[in-house]
C-alpha cells in the first residue's frame, strides 16, 4: 500500500455515509468492504503497474466509479510510485496531480473531505492540503537562517516549558507536550497575568515575545492576510468572507510555542478557545525542527451518524478519527500552516503521537510550533461575561454535536476543567454580528429585524 493511504478492514457493515464525512456518493453507499476490493482487483488488473494505495485513492476521487478511474490511471497524469519525489521528510503522489480539481472553472471549489472510516489520508502538497482541509500551506516559510534562528531561539527557551495538568473525566492527566504563552507588549502581559482564564485558571508565566519571534510575526501577518484573500475568493460561497468572520485584517498579537520532545509527544484532538481571538479566528502555525503529522477531522453531527441526539456520546475523539477517517498534514521544519476561519468550529485538530521520527540537525528529536494568534480588544477578558466561580472569565464554544443548535456559540463556566475545582453551571447563547463583534462592540451592527426592511 502507498505511503499516504493506510486503510484498515472494517468487521462490520460500513455506517450509513454522509456528505460531509466521506467521498463515496450515495450511489456506492450500500457497497460493502469486500466490493470496494473487487473494485481494486478490477482496476488492478487493467493497470498492473499501479500501487494499490494509488489505486484506492483514485477510486475514491472517483466517487467509487471504476470506470471514471480507470480513465485517470489511463491519463497517467499523477507521478508513478517508482518516481516519486521526496517532499520534505515524506513521499507523495500529488492527489491534484491526478488531473482531478475541486473546482477549476473560476467557480469557488468546496472543500471536499476525502476521509472515510479508518483511513488516514496523508497530504503533503499546498495543493492537496487546500483543497481537502481548512487550512493552507507555506513550505520553506522564512530565509532559512531566520527559521534557523528562531529554532535556537525557542530551543534555549524550551527547558522553561510549562507541562499543563487538566481533568480528564475524573482524572487528573499532564498535556503530553510542553508549552509558553507570549504577549507582544508589556500591557498585555500584566493583562494576562491577571485577568485572562485559560482552562479554568491564570497563567502566572505568560512572557514577552522575542526578537526573532517577532520578527518573524510582521512576515506571518503579511503571508496570513494574503492565504485568507486567496481563500475567500477561491473557497467561500459567492467569493464572501464566513458569517462572523472579520472583514479586518489579521493582526497577530499574542503566541502559544509548543514543543514536542521526542516521538511520543503529541496533543490530544482539540479546537481551540475562542473566547479572546473570537468567532471564525484565524491561526498562522509555525513549525520547526523535527516534522510531524497535524491531523484534522471534521466534527459530525450525531444526527448525521445515525445516533440518536439524546444518546450520550462515550466514544472517545480518537474512536471518532478512527471510525470517521482522518487526514495527516506533513508539517516539515519552516512551514507556515494557515488555519482558516471554517477550522475552529468545524474541525479538531491533533498531533499525533509518531511511530518514528527524523533528528533534525539544530533541534535533535525536538518540534517546536509557534501558534501566532490576534487576541481581540472587544473579547478582553474584562469584557467577557463572567461566570459564578470568582469571577472567572467563561469559556467560549461552537455547538456542534446537535443539529437543531449547530453553529450556534455559548459562553459557558470552564472551571470544571482545573483538577483542584469544580465548576458552575453557567451557561448563556452568545450573540455576534455578522463581522463577529460582541453586543458591547462600539463597531456590532444590530442584525435588521424583517419588519424594519423598507417595502
Ligand atoms: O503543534 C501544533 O502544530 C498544533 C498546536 C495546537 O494545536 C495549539 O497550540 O493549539
Ligand atoms: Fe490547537
Amino acid at each position: 500500500m502507498d505511503a499516504f493511504v493506510s486503510r484498515k478492514r472494517r468487521r462490520s457493515p460500513p455506517l450509513p455515509t454522509n456528505e460531509e464525512a466521506v467521498a463515496i456518493p450515495e450511489s456506492t453507499e450500500e457497497t460493502s468492504e469486500e466490493s470496494t476490493d473487487f473494485k481494486l482487483a478490477i482496476l488492478s488488473s487493467l493497470h498492473p503497474d499501479v500501487d494499490q494505495g494509488s489505486l484506492l485513492e483514485t477510486l475514491l476521487l472517483s466517487d467509487g466509479f471504476v470506470e471514471t478511474a480507470s480513465q485517470y490511471l489511463s491519463e497517467r497524469k499523477y507521478a508513478s510510485p517508482r518516481k516519486k519525489q521526496a517532499i520534505g521528510t515524506g513521499y507523495q503522489a500529488s492527489i491534484s496531480s491526478f488531473g482531478i480539481k475541486s473546482g477549476g472553472d473560476g467557480t469557488p471549489r468546496r472543500i471536499r473531505p476525502l476521509t472515510r472510516k479508518g483511513q488516514t489520508l496523508h497530504l503533503y502538497t499546498p495543493e492537496d492540503i487546500e483543497a481537502h482541509t481548512p487550512c493552507s500551506i507555506i513550505h520553506n516559510f522564512l530565509p532559512s537562517e531566520h527559521a534557523d534562528a528562531l529554532l535556537r531561539e525557542l530551543m534555549e527557551e524550551s527547558p522553561t516549558f510549562f507541562r499543563a495538568k487538566f481533568k480528564l473525566f475524573d482524572r487528573v492527566v499532564q498535556s503530553p507536550h510542553t508549552f509558553a504563552m507570549y504577549v507582544d507588549s508589556e500591557s498585555e502581559q500584566e493583562l494576562h497575568k491577571t485577568e485572562y482564564v485559560y482552562d479554568g485558571h491564570y497563567f502566572k508565566d505568560v512572557r514577552r515575545t522575542l526578537p526573532e519571534m517577532l520578527k518573524a510575526s510582521t512576515k506571518v501577518e503579511a503571508a496570513v492576510n494574503a492565504e485568507v484573500k486567496r481563500r475567500i475568493r477561491d473557497f467561500y460561497p459567492g467569493g464572501k468572507k464566513l458569517p462572523f468572520q472579520s472583514p479586518h485584517d489579521w493582526k497577530p498579537n499574542a503566541s502559544f510555542v509548543n514543543a514536542y520532545d521526542g516521538a511520543s509527544e503529541s496533543v490530544g484532538w482539540h479546537s481551540d478557545m475562542l473566547n479572546y481571538i473570537g468567532p471564525r479566528a484565524i491561526i498562522g502555525s509555525l513549525s520547526l525542527g523535527v516534522a510531524r503529522e497535524f491531523r484534522v477531522r471534521k466534527v459530525v453531527a450525531r444526527e448525521d451518524r445515525n445516533m440518536d441526539p439524546k444518546t450520550p456520546d462515550k466514544k472517545s475523539d480518537d474512536q471518532r478519527a478512527d471510525e470517521e477517517g482522518q487526514i495527516a498534514i506533513h508539517l516539515p521544519h519552516n512551514s507556515l500552516l494557515v488555519m482558516h476561519a471554517e477550522m475552529q468550529e468545524e474541525w479538531k485538530h491533533s498531533i499525533a503521537p509518531a511511530k518514528a521520527i527524523d533528528p533534525h540537525p539544530i533541534a535533535g528529536n525536538m518540534r517546536i510550533n509557534v501558534t501566532y494568534r490576534c487576541y481581540k480588544d472587544d473579547l478582553n477578558a474584562k469584557l467577557i461575561p463572567k461566570c459564578r466561580c470568582d469571577g472567572m472569565s467563561t469559556v467560549l464554544r461552537c455547538l456542534q454535536k446537535k443539529k437543531e443548535t449547530r453553529g450556534r456559540y455559548i459562553w459557558m463556566c470552564y472551571t470544571n476543567y482545573q483538577p483542584d475545582k469544580e465548576g458552575c453551571s453557567f451557561f448563556q447563547y452568545a450573540d455576534f454580528d455578522d463581522d463577529g463583534n460582541p453586543p458591547w462592540s462600539k463597531d456590532y451592527k444590530k442584525p435588521t429585524k424583517l419588519e424594519d426592511l423598507p417595502d
